[in-house]
């Protein structure tokens, strides 16, 4: 039976709507923006053609995004809208002659911005003061993320110099690339899977309950649009500009545009030079300058009239998928990787393509000898969108997904809500062992000079280790004989191992390679228990209660100390040598007394030198700058302290103390 139109209509707002809920509400899209827009854009086409199936809660009709009810709900002063997009330049002219119909004149400008790629807010301030800050929402109201939104730096809770007495400003939540994937990092070291993109995650992170949380992450926040009732500005680029003199962060790449032609040179100029931001961007957004036109052109159902994105094709091309292969991780998480035909994507060349877990591959059906899209976003590794249908195969076959351990054939676990299967065979699986020790080894671990991923590789293959404390026990006799080694490189590799054996404990405990216990978990447990004893003892309640630490973690510390197996070779490590606690000299002296506190050190010392003074500083948890500021806590001066810097601390009013007023706060 051929599906009638209204059924079509109603088959792609369900469609839609269940996109908008993983987008916006679960922050995990299933679909590419690209594959969205291009569905949305089919209903609006369908639902122009067929005006008697209005309906007002359609999607075309509608800001996508929801309240999630797990803050208080705000109902905004004036709506949020979202953007009209356009993907072609046909798209920004024929919107020029829109406008220019309805105000009956040649005489516009624009402001042109770049389309910052995050999440909506907007800030409410009264008499200079930040009292709100709110998620888009569905428009009308959002969500209260006000004790989210405090912890990030660039954002100003006083307003000082000419501000408007009440007004709100509106912006985009980010999370700049270098935070990103620094935060992205950590996860992988402690066998977490990465984050997606910097969008979802910034998005996520507005909606965590505990603001400590969200304070470690590096978040941004982009200004684009001012409202108030008196607004004194004349333009859209005026507001802005005096937005960024009270200490908003308004991008300097906004530009006035006086024709429309140079809306496009800047459209064209920025296609390729976004990429050198900091921050992800997806397009630009061309705003009617003048507020007053602004006010006469209004807004639709859903976005200003007076404004329309351009939107910047993600970076795609089509090749063919020849192999599907599958990555043992060293903590057994099975990672299937698409070989393709080479293909050059935003000016590399890619062979090999994510395809994230089984639910991925059976979503997409992707199929050995398939032509696939391969996009590159903010990740480093490419990924498959979507297959092309019509250049399938006449004997494809349906992907199967492997069901044992490609390198152990042990069969293949997948948890309840764990996305990836896992190899269960923790100490018998070679890659398992070979990654476990290739981690021990690794720079922020035990770093063990001498000593690189493929020569563990060698030393397992013949026998020489099965797990880090073999290590310990390697001669150079057994070593020299192999393939590519000679004495000196024997020497080299156990003179590293026997250095090992001064590396701090806090490292060690990163090293052993606890499940979720990366560089920065390690450190905090090292400091709470002081030794491995300690942490063996400890209780699920002892752990949580440690600052940081949740029960995904407490748990799996509970699992790596239950096993026989981890206790042999805690035992083995604790006989060869390798600290197992902290030292003496770490122990000794360090306090958290300092914390939050800086502290500038000038002139000359008697008691301390220089060096011994900054350490004492850093040891009892307090920093150390270079220079004054209105940051700084105390100045400890010495004899011969420079006049300016004397007179500097005496204008902002910071206390200067003695080496003996230190001392007295230390102890
Ligand atoms: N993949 C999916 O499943 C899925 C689902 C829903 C939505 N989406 C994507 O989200 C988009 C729709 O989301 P939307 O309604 O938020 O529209 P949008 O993101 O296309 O545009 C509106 C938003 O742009 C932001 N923005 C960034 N820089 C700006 C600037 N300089 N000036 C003004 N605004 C700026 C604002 O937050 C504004 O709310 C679609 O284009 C679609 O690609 C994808
Ligand atoms: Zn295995």
């Amino acid at each position: 039976m051929p599906v009638s139109i209204e059924q079509k209509i109603n088959e792609l707002r369900d469609e839609l709507r269940m996109h908008n809920y993983n987008y916006y509400v679960l922050d995990s899209p299933v679909i590419s923006d690209y594959e969205f827009d291009l569905k949305l854009k089919e209903l609006e086409k369908l639902e122009a053609e067929n005006p008697q199936f209005f309906d007002p809660n359609s999607p075309t009709q509608r800001v996508g995004g929801e309240i999630t009810k797990s803050f208080n709900t705000v109902v905004h002063k004036n709506r949020m809208y979202s953007l009209d997009n356009s993907y072609s330049k046909e798209d920004i002219l024929e919107w020029e002659k829109r406008i220019k119909k309805i105000l009956e004149t040649d005489n516009i400008q624009y402001s042109c911005e770049l389309k910052y790629d995050g999440a909506s807010i907007n800030l409410s301030y009264e008499n200079g003061i930040l009292v709100s800050a709110v998620t888009r929402g569905d428009g009308f109201q959002g969500d209260d993320v006000t004790t989210n939104i405090k912890t990030i730096k660039s954002i100003p809770l006083v307003l000082k110099g000419n501000f408007i007495k009440s007004f709100e400003i509106r912006g985009e939540i980010i999370l700049p690339l270098a935070g990103f994937n620094k935060m992205n990092t950590e996860r992988v070291e402690a066998g977490e899977d990465p984050y997606s993109n910097p969008r979802n995650t910034a998005s996520g992170s507005l909606k965590l309950q505990d603001s400590a949380e969200v304070s470690k992450r590096p978040l941004d926040c982009l200004l684009y649009h001012v409202l108030a009732t008196n607004n004194p500005n004349k333009t859209h680029f005026e507001a802005l500009e005096n937005a960024r003199q009270l200490g908003f962060k308004v991008p300097k790449t906004m530009e006035v545009c006086k024709t429309i032609d140079e809306v496009l040179m800047f459209i064209e100029k920025w296609d390729t030079k976004r990429f050198d931001l900091p921050y992800e961007t997806d397009g630009v957004v061309v705003k009617v300058n003048s507020l007053e036109q602004q006010d006469e052109l209004g807004y639709t159902a859903k976005a200003p009239r007076w404004a329309i994105a351009y939107k910047y094709k993600a970076e795609q091309e089509s090749t063919i998928l020849k192999e599907i292969t599958y990555q043992v991780g060293r903590t057994g998480a099975i990672t299937p990787v698409a070989n393709l035909e080479p293909v050059q994507l935003a000016g590399t060349i890619v062979k090999r393509a994510s395809l994230h877990n089984a639910d991925q591959i059976k979503k997409l059906d992707v199929r050995i000898g398939d032509t696939v899209f391969v996009e590159k976003g903010g990740e480093i590794i490419p990924k498959i969108v979507g297959v092309d249908l019509t250049k399938r195969p006449l004997n494809s076959q349906p992907t199967e997904y492997i069901t044992h351990c490609p390198d152990c054939n042990t069969e293949l676990i997948r948890n309840e809500g764990d996305a990836k299967h896992y190899c269960p065979n923790e100490y018998g699986c070679p890659t398992q062992i070979t990654g476990r020790i290739q981690h021990f080894i690794s720079r922020k671990a035990m770093n063990i000079d001498g000593l690189g991923a493929e020569t563990i590789e060698l030393l397992f293959k013949e026998g020489l280790i099965s797990n880090y404390a073999d290590l310990y026990e390697l001669t150079e006799a057994q070593i020299i004989p192999l393939e590519r080694m000679a004495e000196k490189s024997a020497q080299n590799i156990i003179a590293g191992i026997e250095k090992s054996k001064e590396i701090p404990f806090e490292k060690v405990l990163f090293a052993i390679g606890i499940r979720f216990v990366g560089e920065t978990v390690a450190k905090k447990l090292a400091k709470h228990y002081k030794n491995i004893d300690a942490l063996k003892k400890a209780t699920f309640d002892d752990l949580i209660n440690v600052d940081e630490i949740g029960e995904k973690i407490a748990q799996s510390v509970l699992d790596f100390f239950s096993n026989e197996i981890n206790i042999i070779l805690i035992e083995r490590l604790k006989n060869y040598g390798v600290q197992l606690e902290l030292s003496a000299e770490s122990q000794e002296g360090k306090t958290d007394k300092l914390q939050g506190e800086i502290f500038v050190v000038s002139g000359v010392f008697t008691i301390f030198n220089r060096n011994d003074l900054k350490k004492s500083i850093e040891d009892n948890g307090g920093k150390v700058a270079s220079s004054i500021s209105k940051k700084t806590s105390y100045i400890i001066a010495g004899d011969n302290m420079g006049p300016s810097k004397l007179q500097k601390a005496e204008t902002l009013g910071i206390p200067i103390i003695s080496e003996n007023d230190y001392l007295e706060m230390i102890n």
